[in-house]
């Protein structure tokens, strides 16, 4: 397995832009299943992911060309409705062909994702959005079996706000028979992105972005050209190593209006932001002021970044509350974060960070992708060098992220294993 050591306290300055989005490509990939043909998604980001989506719609019997920046994918020819364990174990987003193979066949056959380091994460609302349009559902053997000759419109309400739920459902209902209405919708800024892709390829869809989408079936979708929007989360990550470091960077091709709430806890923390011509400047103060977070659905603080901003809240000036509102095991990074001599006490979804004065280098292990990064941001302010195993898990979400930080005057390297673990 590949490793990265990290020697620290280095400020990082300069310029770094930001990849497009993984959160946004995965579905976008799996959305060109619904219309036969060609089609060419660009700003791509070369992920781990992004390599096992491909396989996934490769399995499928797409045909699938470049694995850089531009991918062009040609749906002609699907000729299996199956995504098999093997590869759904490894990324849950591949759950999301369920709705687009059912829509477009009318039949799939899905692995079930299973639990992950984070938490439980069911799939009990894309199932029961489906059978609301009208899909006959069972499980067996650890597979969904979806049926249905002709999904039909529906109203559907979801119990609790999910991204990847309202991402199957407005799949699944651009090509059903009639209206779609989709209650307490995730209103993240990848579902406005797939709603982009989705109505370049003929769908009709109202509202993306608001927690209301109204979709009205039609009979077919044609291939379409979509540029994928920028990685909020790896945007909000260069933000807190600017912060964390006591640095100065320039932040190139991000949306700073889809960061807001974590834009104004980093400010109330005493980090400076400005936004000009479309460059977002970090500068980090000798020391951050502690402030507490929630982590909520968009535009709430997101749980993707929660690992990152305790690692920052680690050398705070005071104590910081961080409560965990998503997932129930988001807080595996805190015992990786002990390591550094931080001070975190956890109790239920909530954890007390009180600021300490200095980390100092240590050997961790990543548990998960954005866990991955907090240890990342810990070793980078620490006092001197860390070693950080298991970062299949960064690959997974962070592209060529070694060399976008050594472009920042990061002292970092990555040690490859040998045996190609
Ligand atoms: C590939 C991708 O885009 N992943 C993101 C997506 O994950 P994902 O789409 O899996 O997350 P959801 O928004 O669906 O999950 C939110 C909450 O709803 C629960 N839930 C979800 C579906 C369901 O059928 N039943 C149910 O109980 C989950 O367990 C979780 O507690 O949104 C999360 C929340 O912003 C992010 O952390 C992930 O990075
Ligand atoms: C949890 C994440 O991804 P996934 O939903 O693919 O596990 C993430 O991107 O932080």
């Amino acid at each position: 397995m590949d490793k990265l050591i990290i020697n620290g306290g280095k400020k990082l300055s300069g310029d770094v832009s930001i990849s497009g989005s993984k959160n946004a490509a995965l579905p976008i990939f799996i959305s060109t299943i619904l219309a036969p043909g060609c089609h060419e998604i660009s700003n791509v980001p070369f992920l781990r992911d992004i390599n096992t989506t491909i396989k996934v719609l490769e399995q499928l019997g797409a045909s699938v060309e470049g694995r850089g920046n531009l991918v062009k994918i040609d749906t002609t020819n699907l000729n299996s409705y199956e995504a098999t364990y093997d590869l759904v174990r490894t990324m849950r987003a591949s759950v999301l062909v369920l709705g687009p193979l059912l829509a477009r066949f009318g039949q799939a056959r899905v692995s079930l994702p299973g639990g992950c380091a984070i938490g439980a994460r069911p799939i009990n609302l894309h199932l029961k959005g489906l059978a609301a349009l009208g899909a006959e559902i069972t499980l067996e053997h650890g597979y969904v079996e979806a049926k249905a000759k002709k999904l039909k419109g529906a109203r559907i309400n979801f119990d609790i706000s999910t991204v990847g739920g309202t991402e199957q459902l407005l799949m699944a209902a651009a090509l059903a028979e009639g209206d779609t209405i989709l209650e307490n919708a995730a209103r993240e800024p990848e579902i406005v992105d797939l709603a982009e892709m989705l109505i370049k390829m003929g769908a009709k869809i109202d509202g993306a972005g608001t927690d209301t989408i109204r979709i009205t079936g039609v009979d077919s979708l044609t291939p379409a050209k979509h540029s994928v929007m920028p990685d909020r989360i790896e945007a909000g990550t260069f933000m807190v190593a600017a912060a964390i470091t006591g640095g100065d960077v320039r932040i190139h091709n991000m949306r700073l209006d889809h960061l807001d709430a974590l834009a104004f806890k980093l400010q109330d923390a005493g980090v400076q932001i400005t936004n000009k011509d479309n460059v977002v400047r970090v500068k980090g103060p000798a020391k951050v002021r502690s402030v507490n977070i929630k982590t909520r659905p968009y535009p709430g603080f997101p749980t993707d970044m929660q690992a990152q901003f305790m690692a920052l809240m680690c050398l705070a000036d005071g104590a910081s509350v961080i409560s965990e509102n998503i997932f129930e095991n988001r807080f595996m990074h805190v015992s990786e974060l002990l390591r550094f001599g931080a001070d975190i006490v956890v109790e239920g979804n909530t954890a007390t960070v009180k600021g300490v004065k200095k980390l100092s280098g240590a050997p961790v292990m990543a548990t998960d992708l954005r866990a991955s990064a907090s240890l990342i941001l810990a070793a980078l302010a620490a006092d001197s060098t860390s070693e950080i195993t298991r970062i299949y898990h960064l690959d997974r979400g962070y592209e060529f992220i070694e060399k976008k930080l050594a472009g920042l005057g990061a002292d970092v390297q990555r040690v490859k294993d040998e045996t190609g673990v």
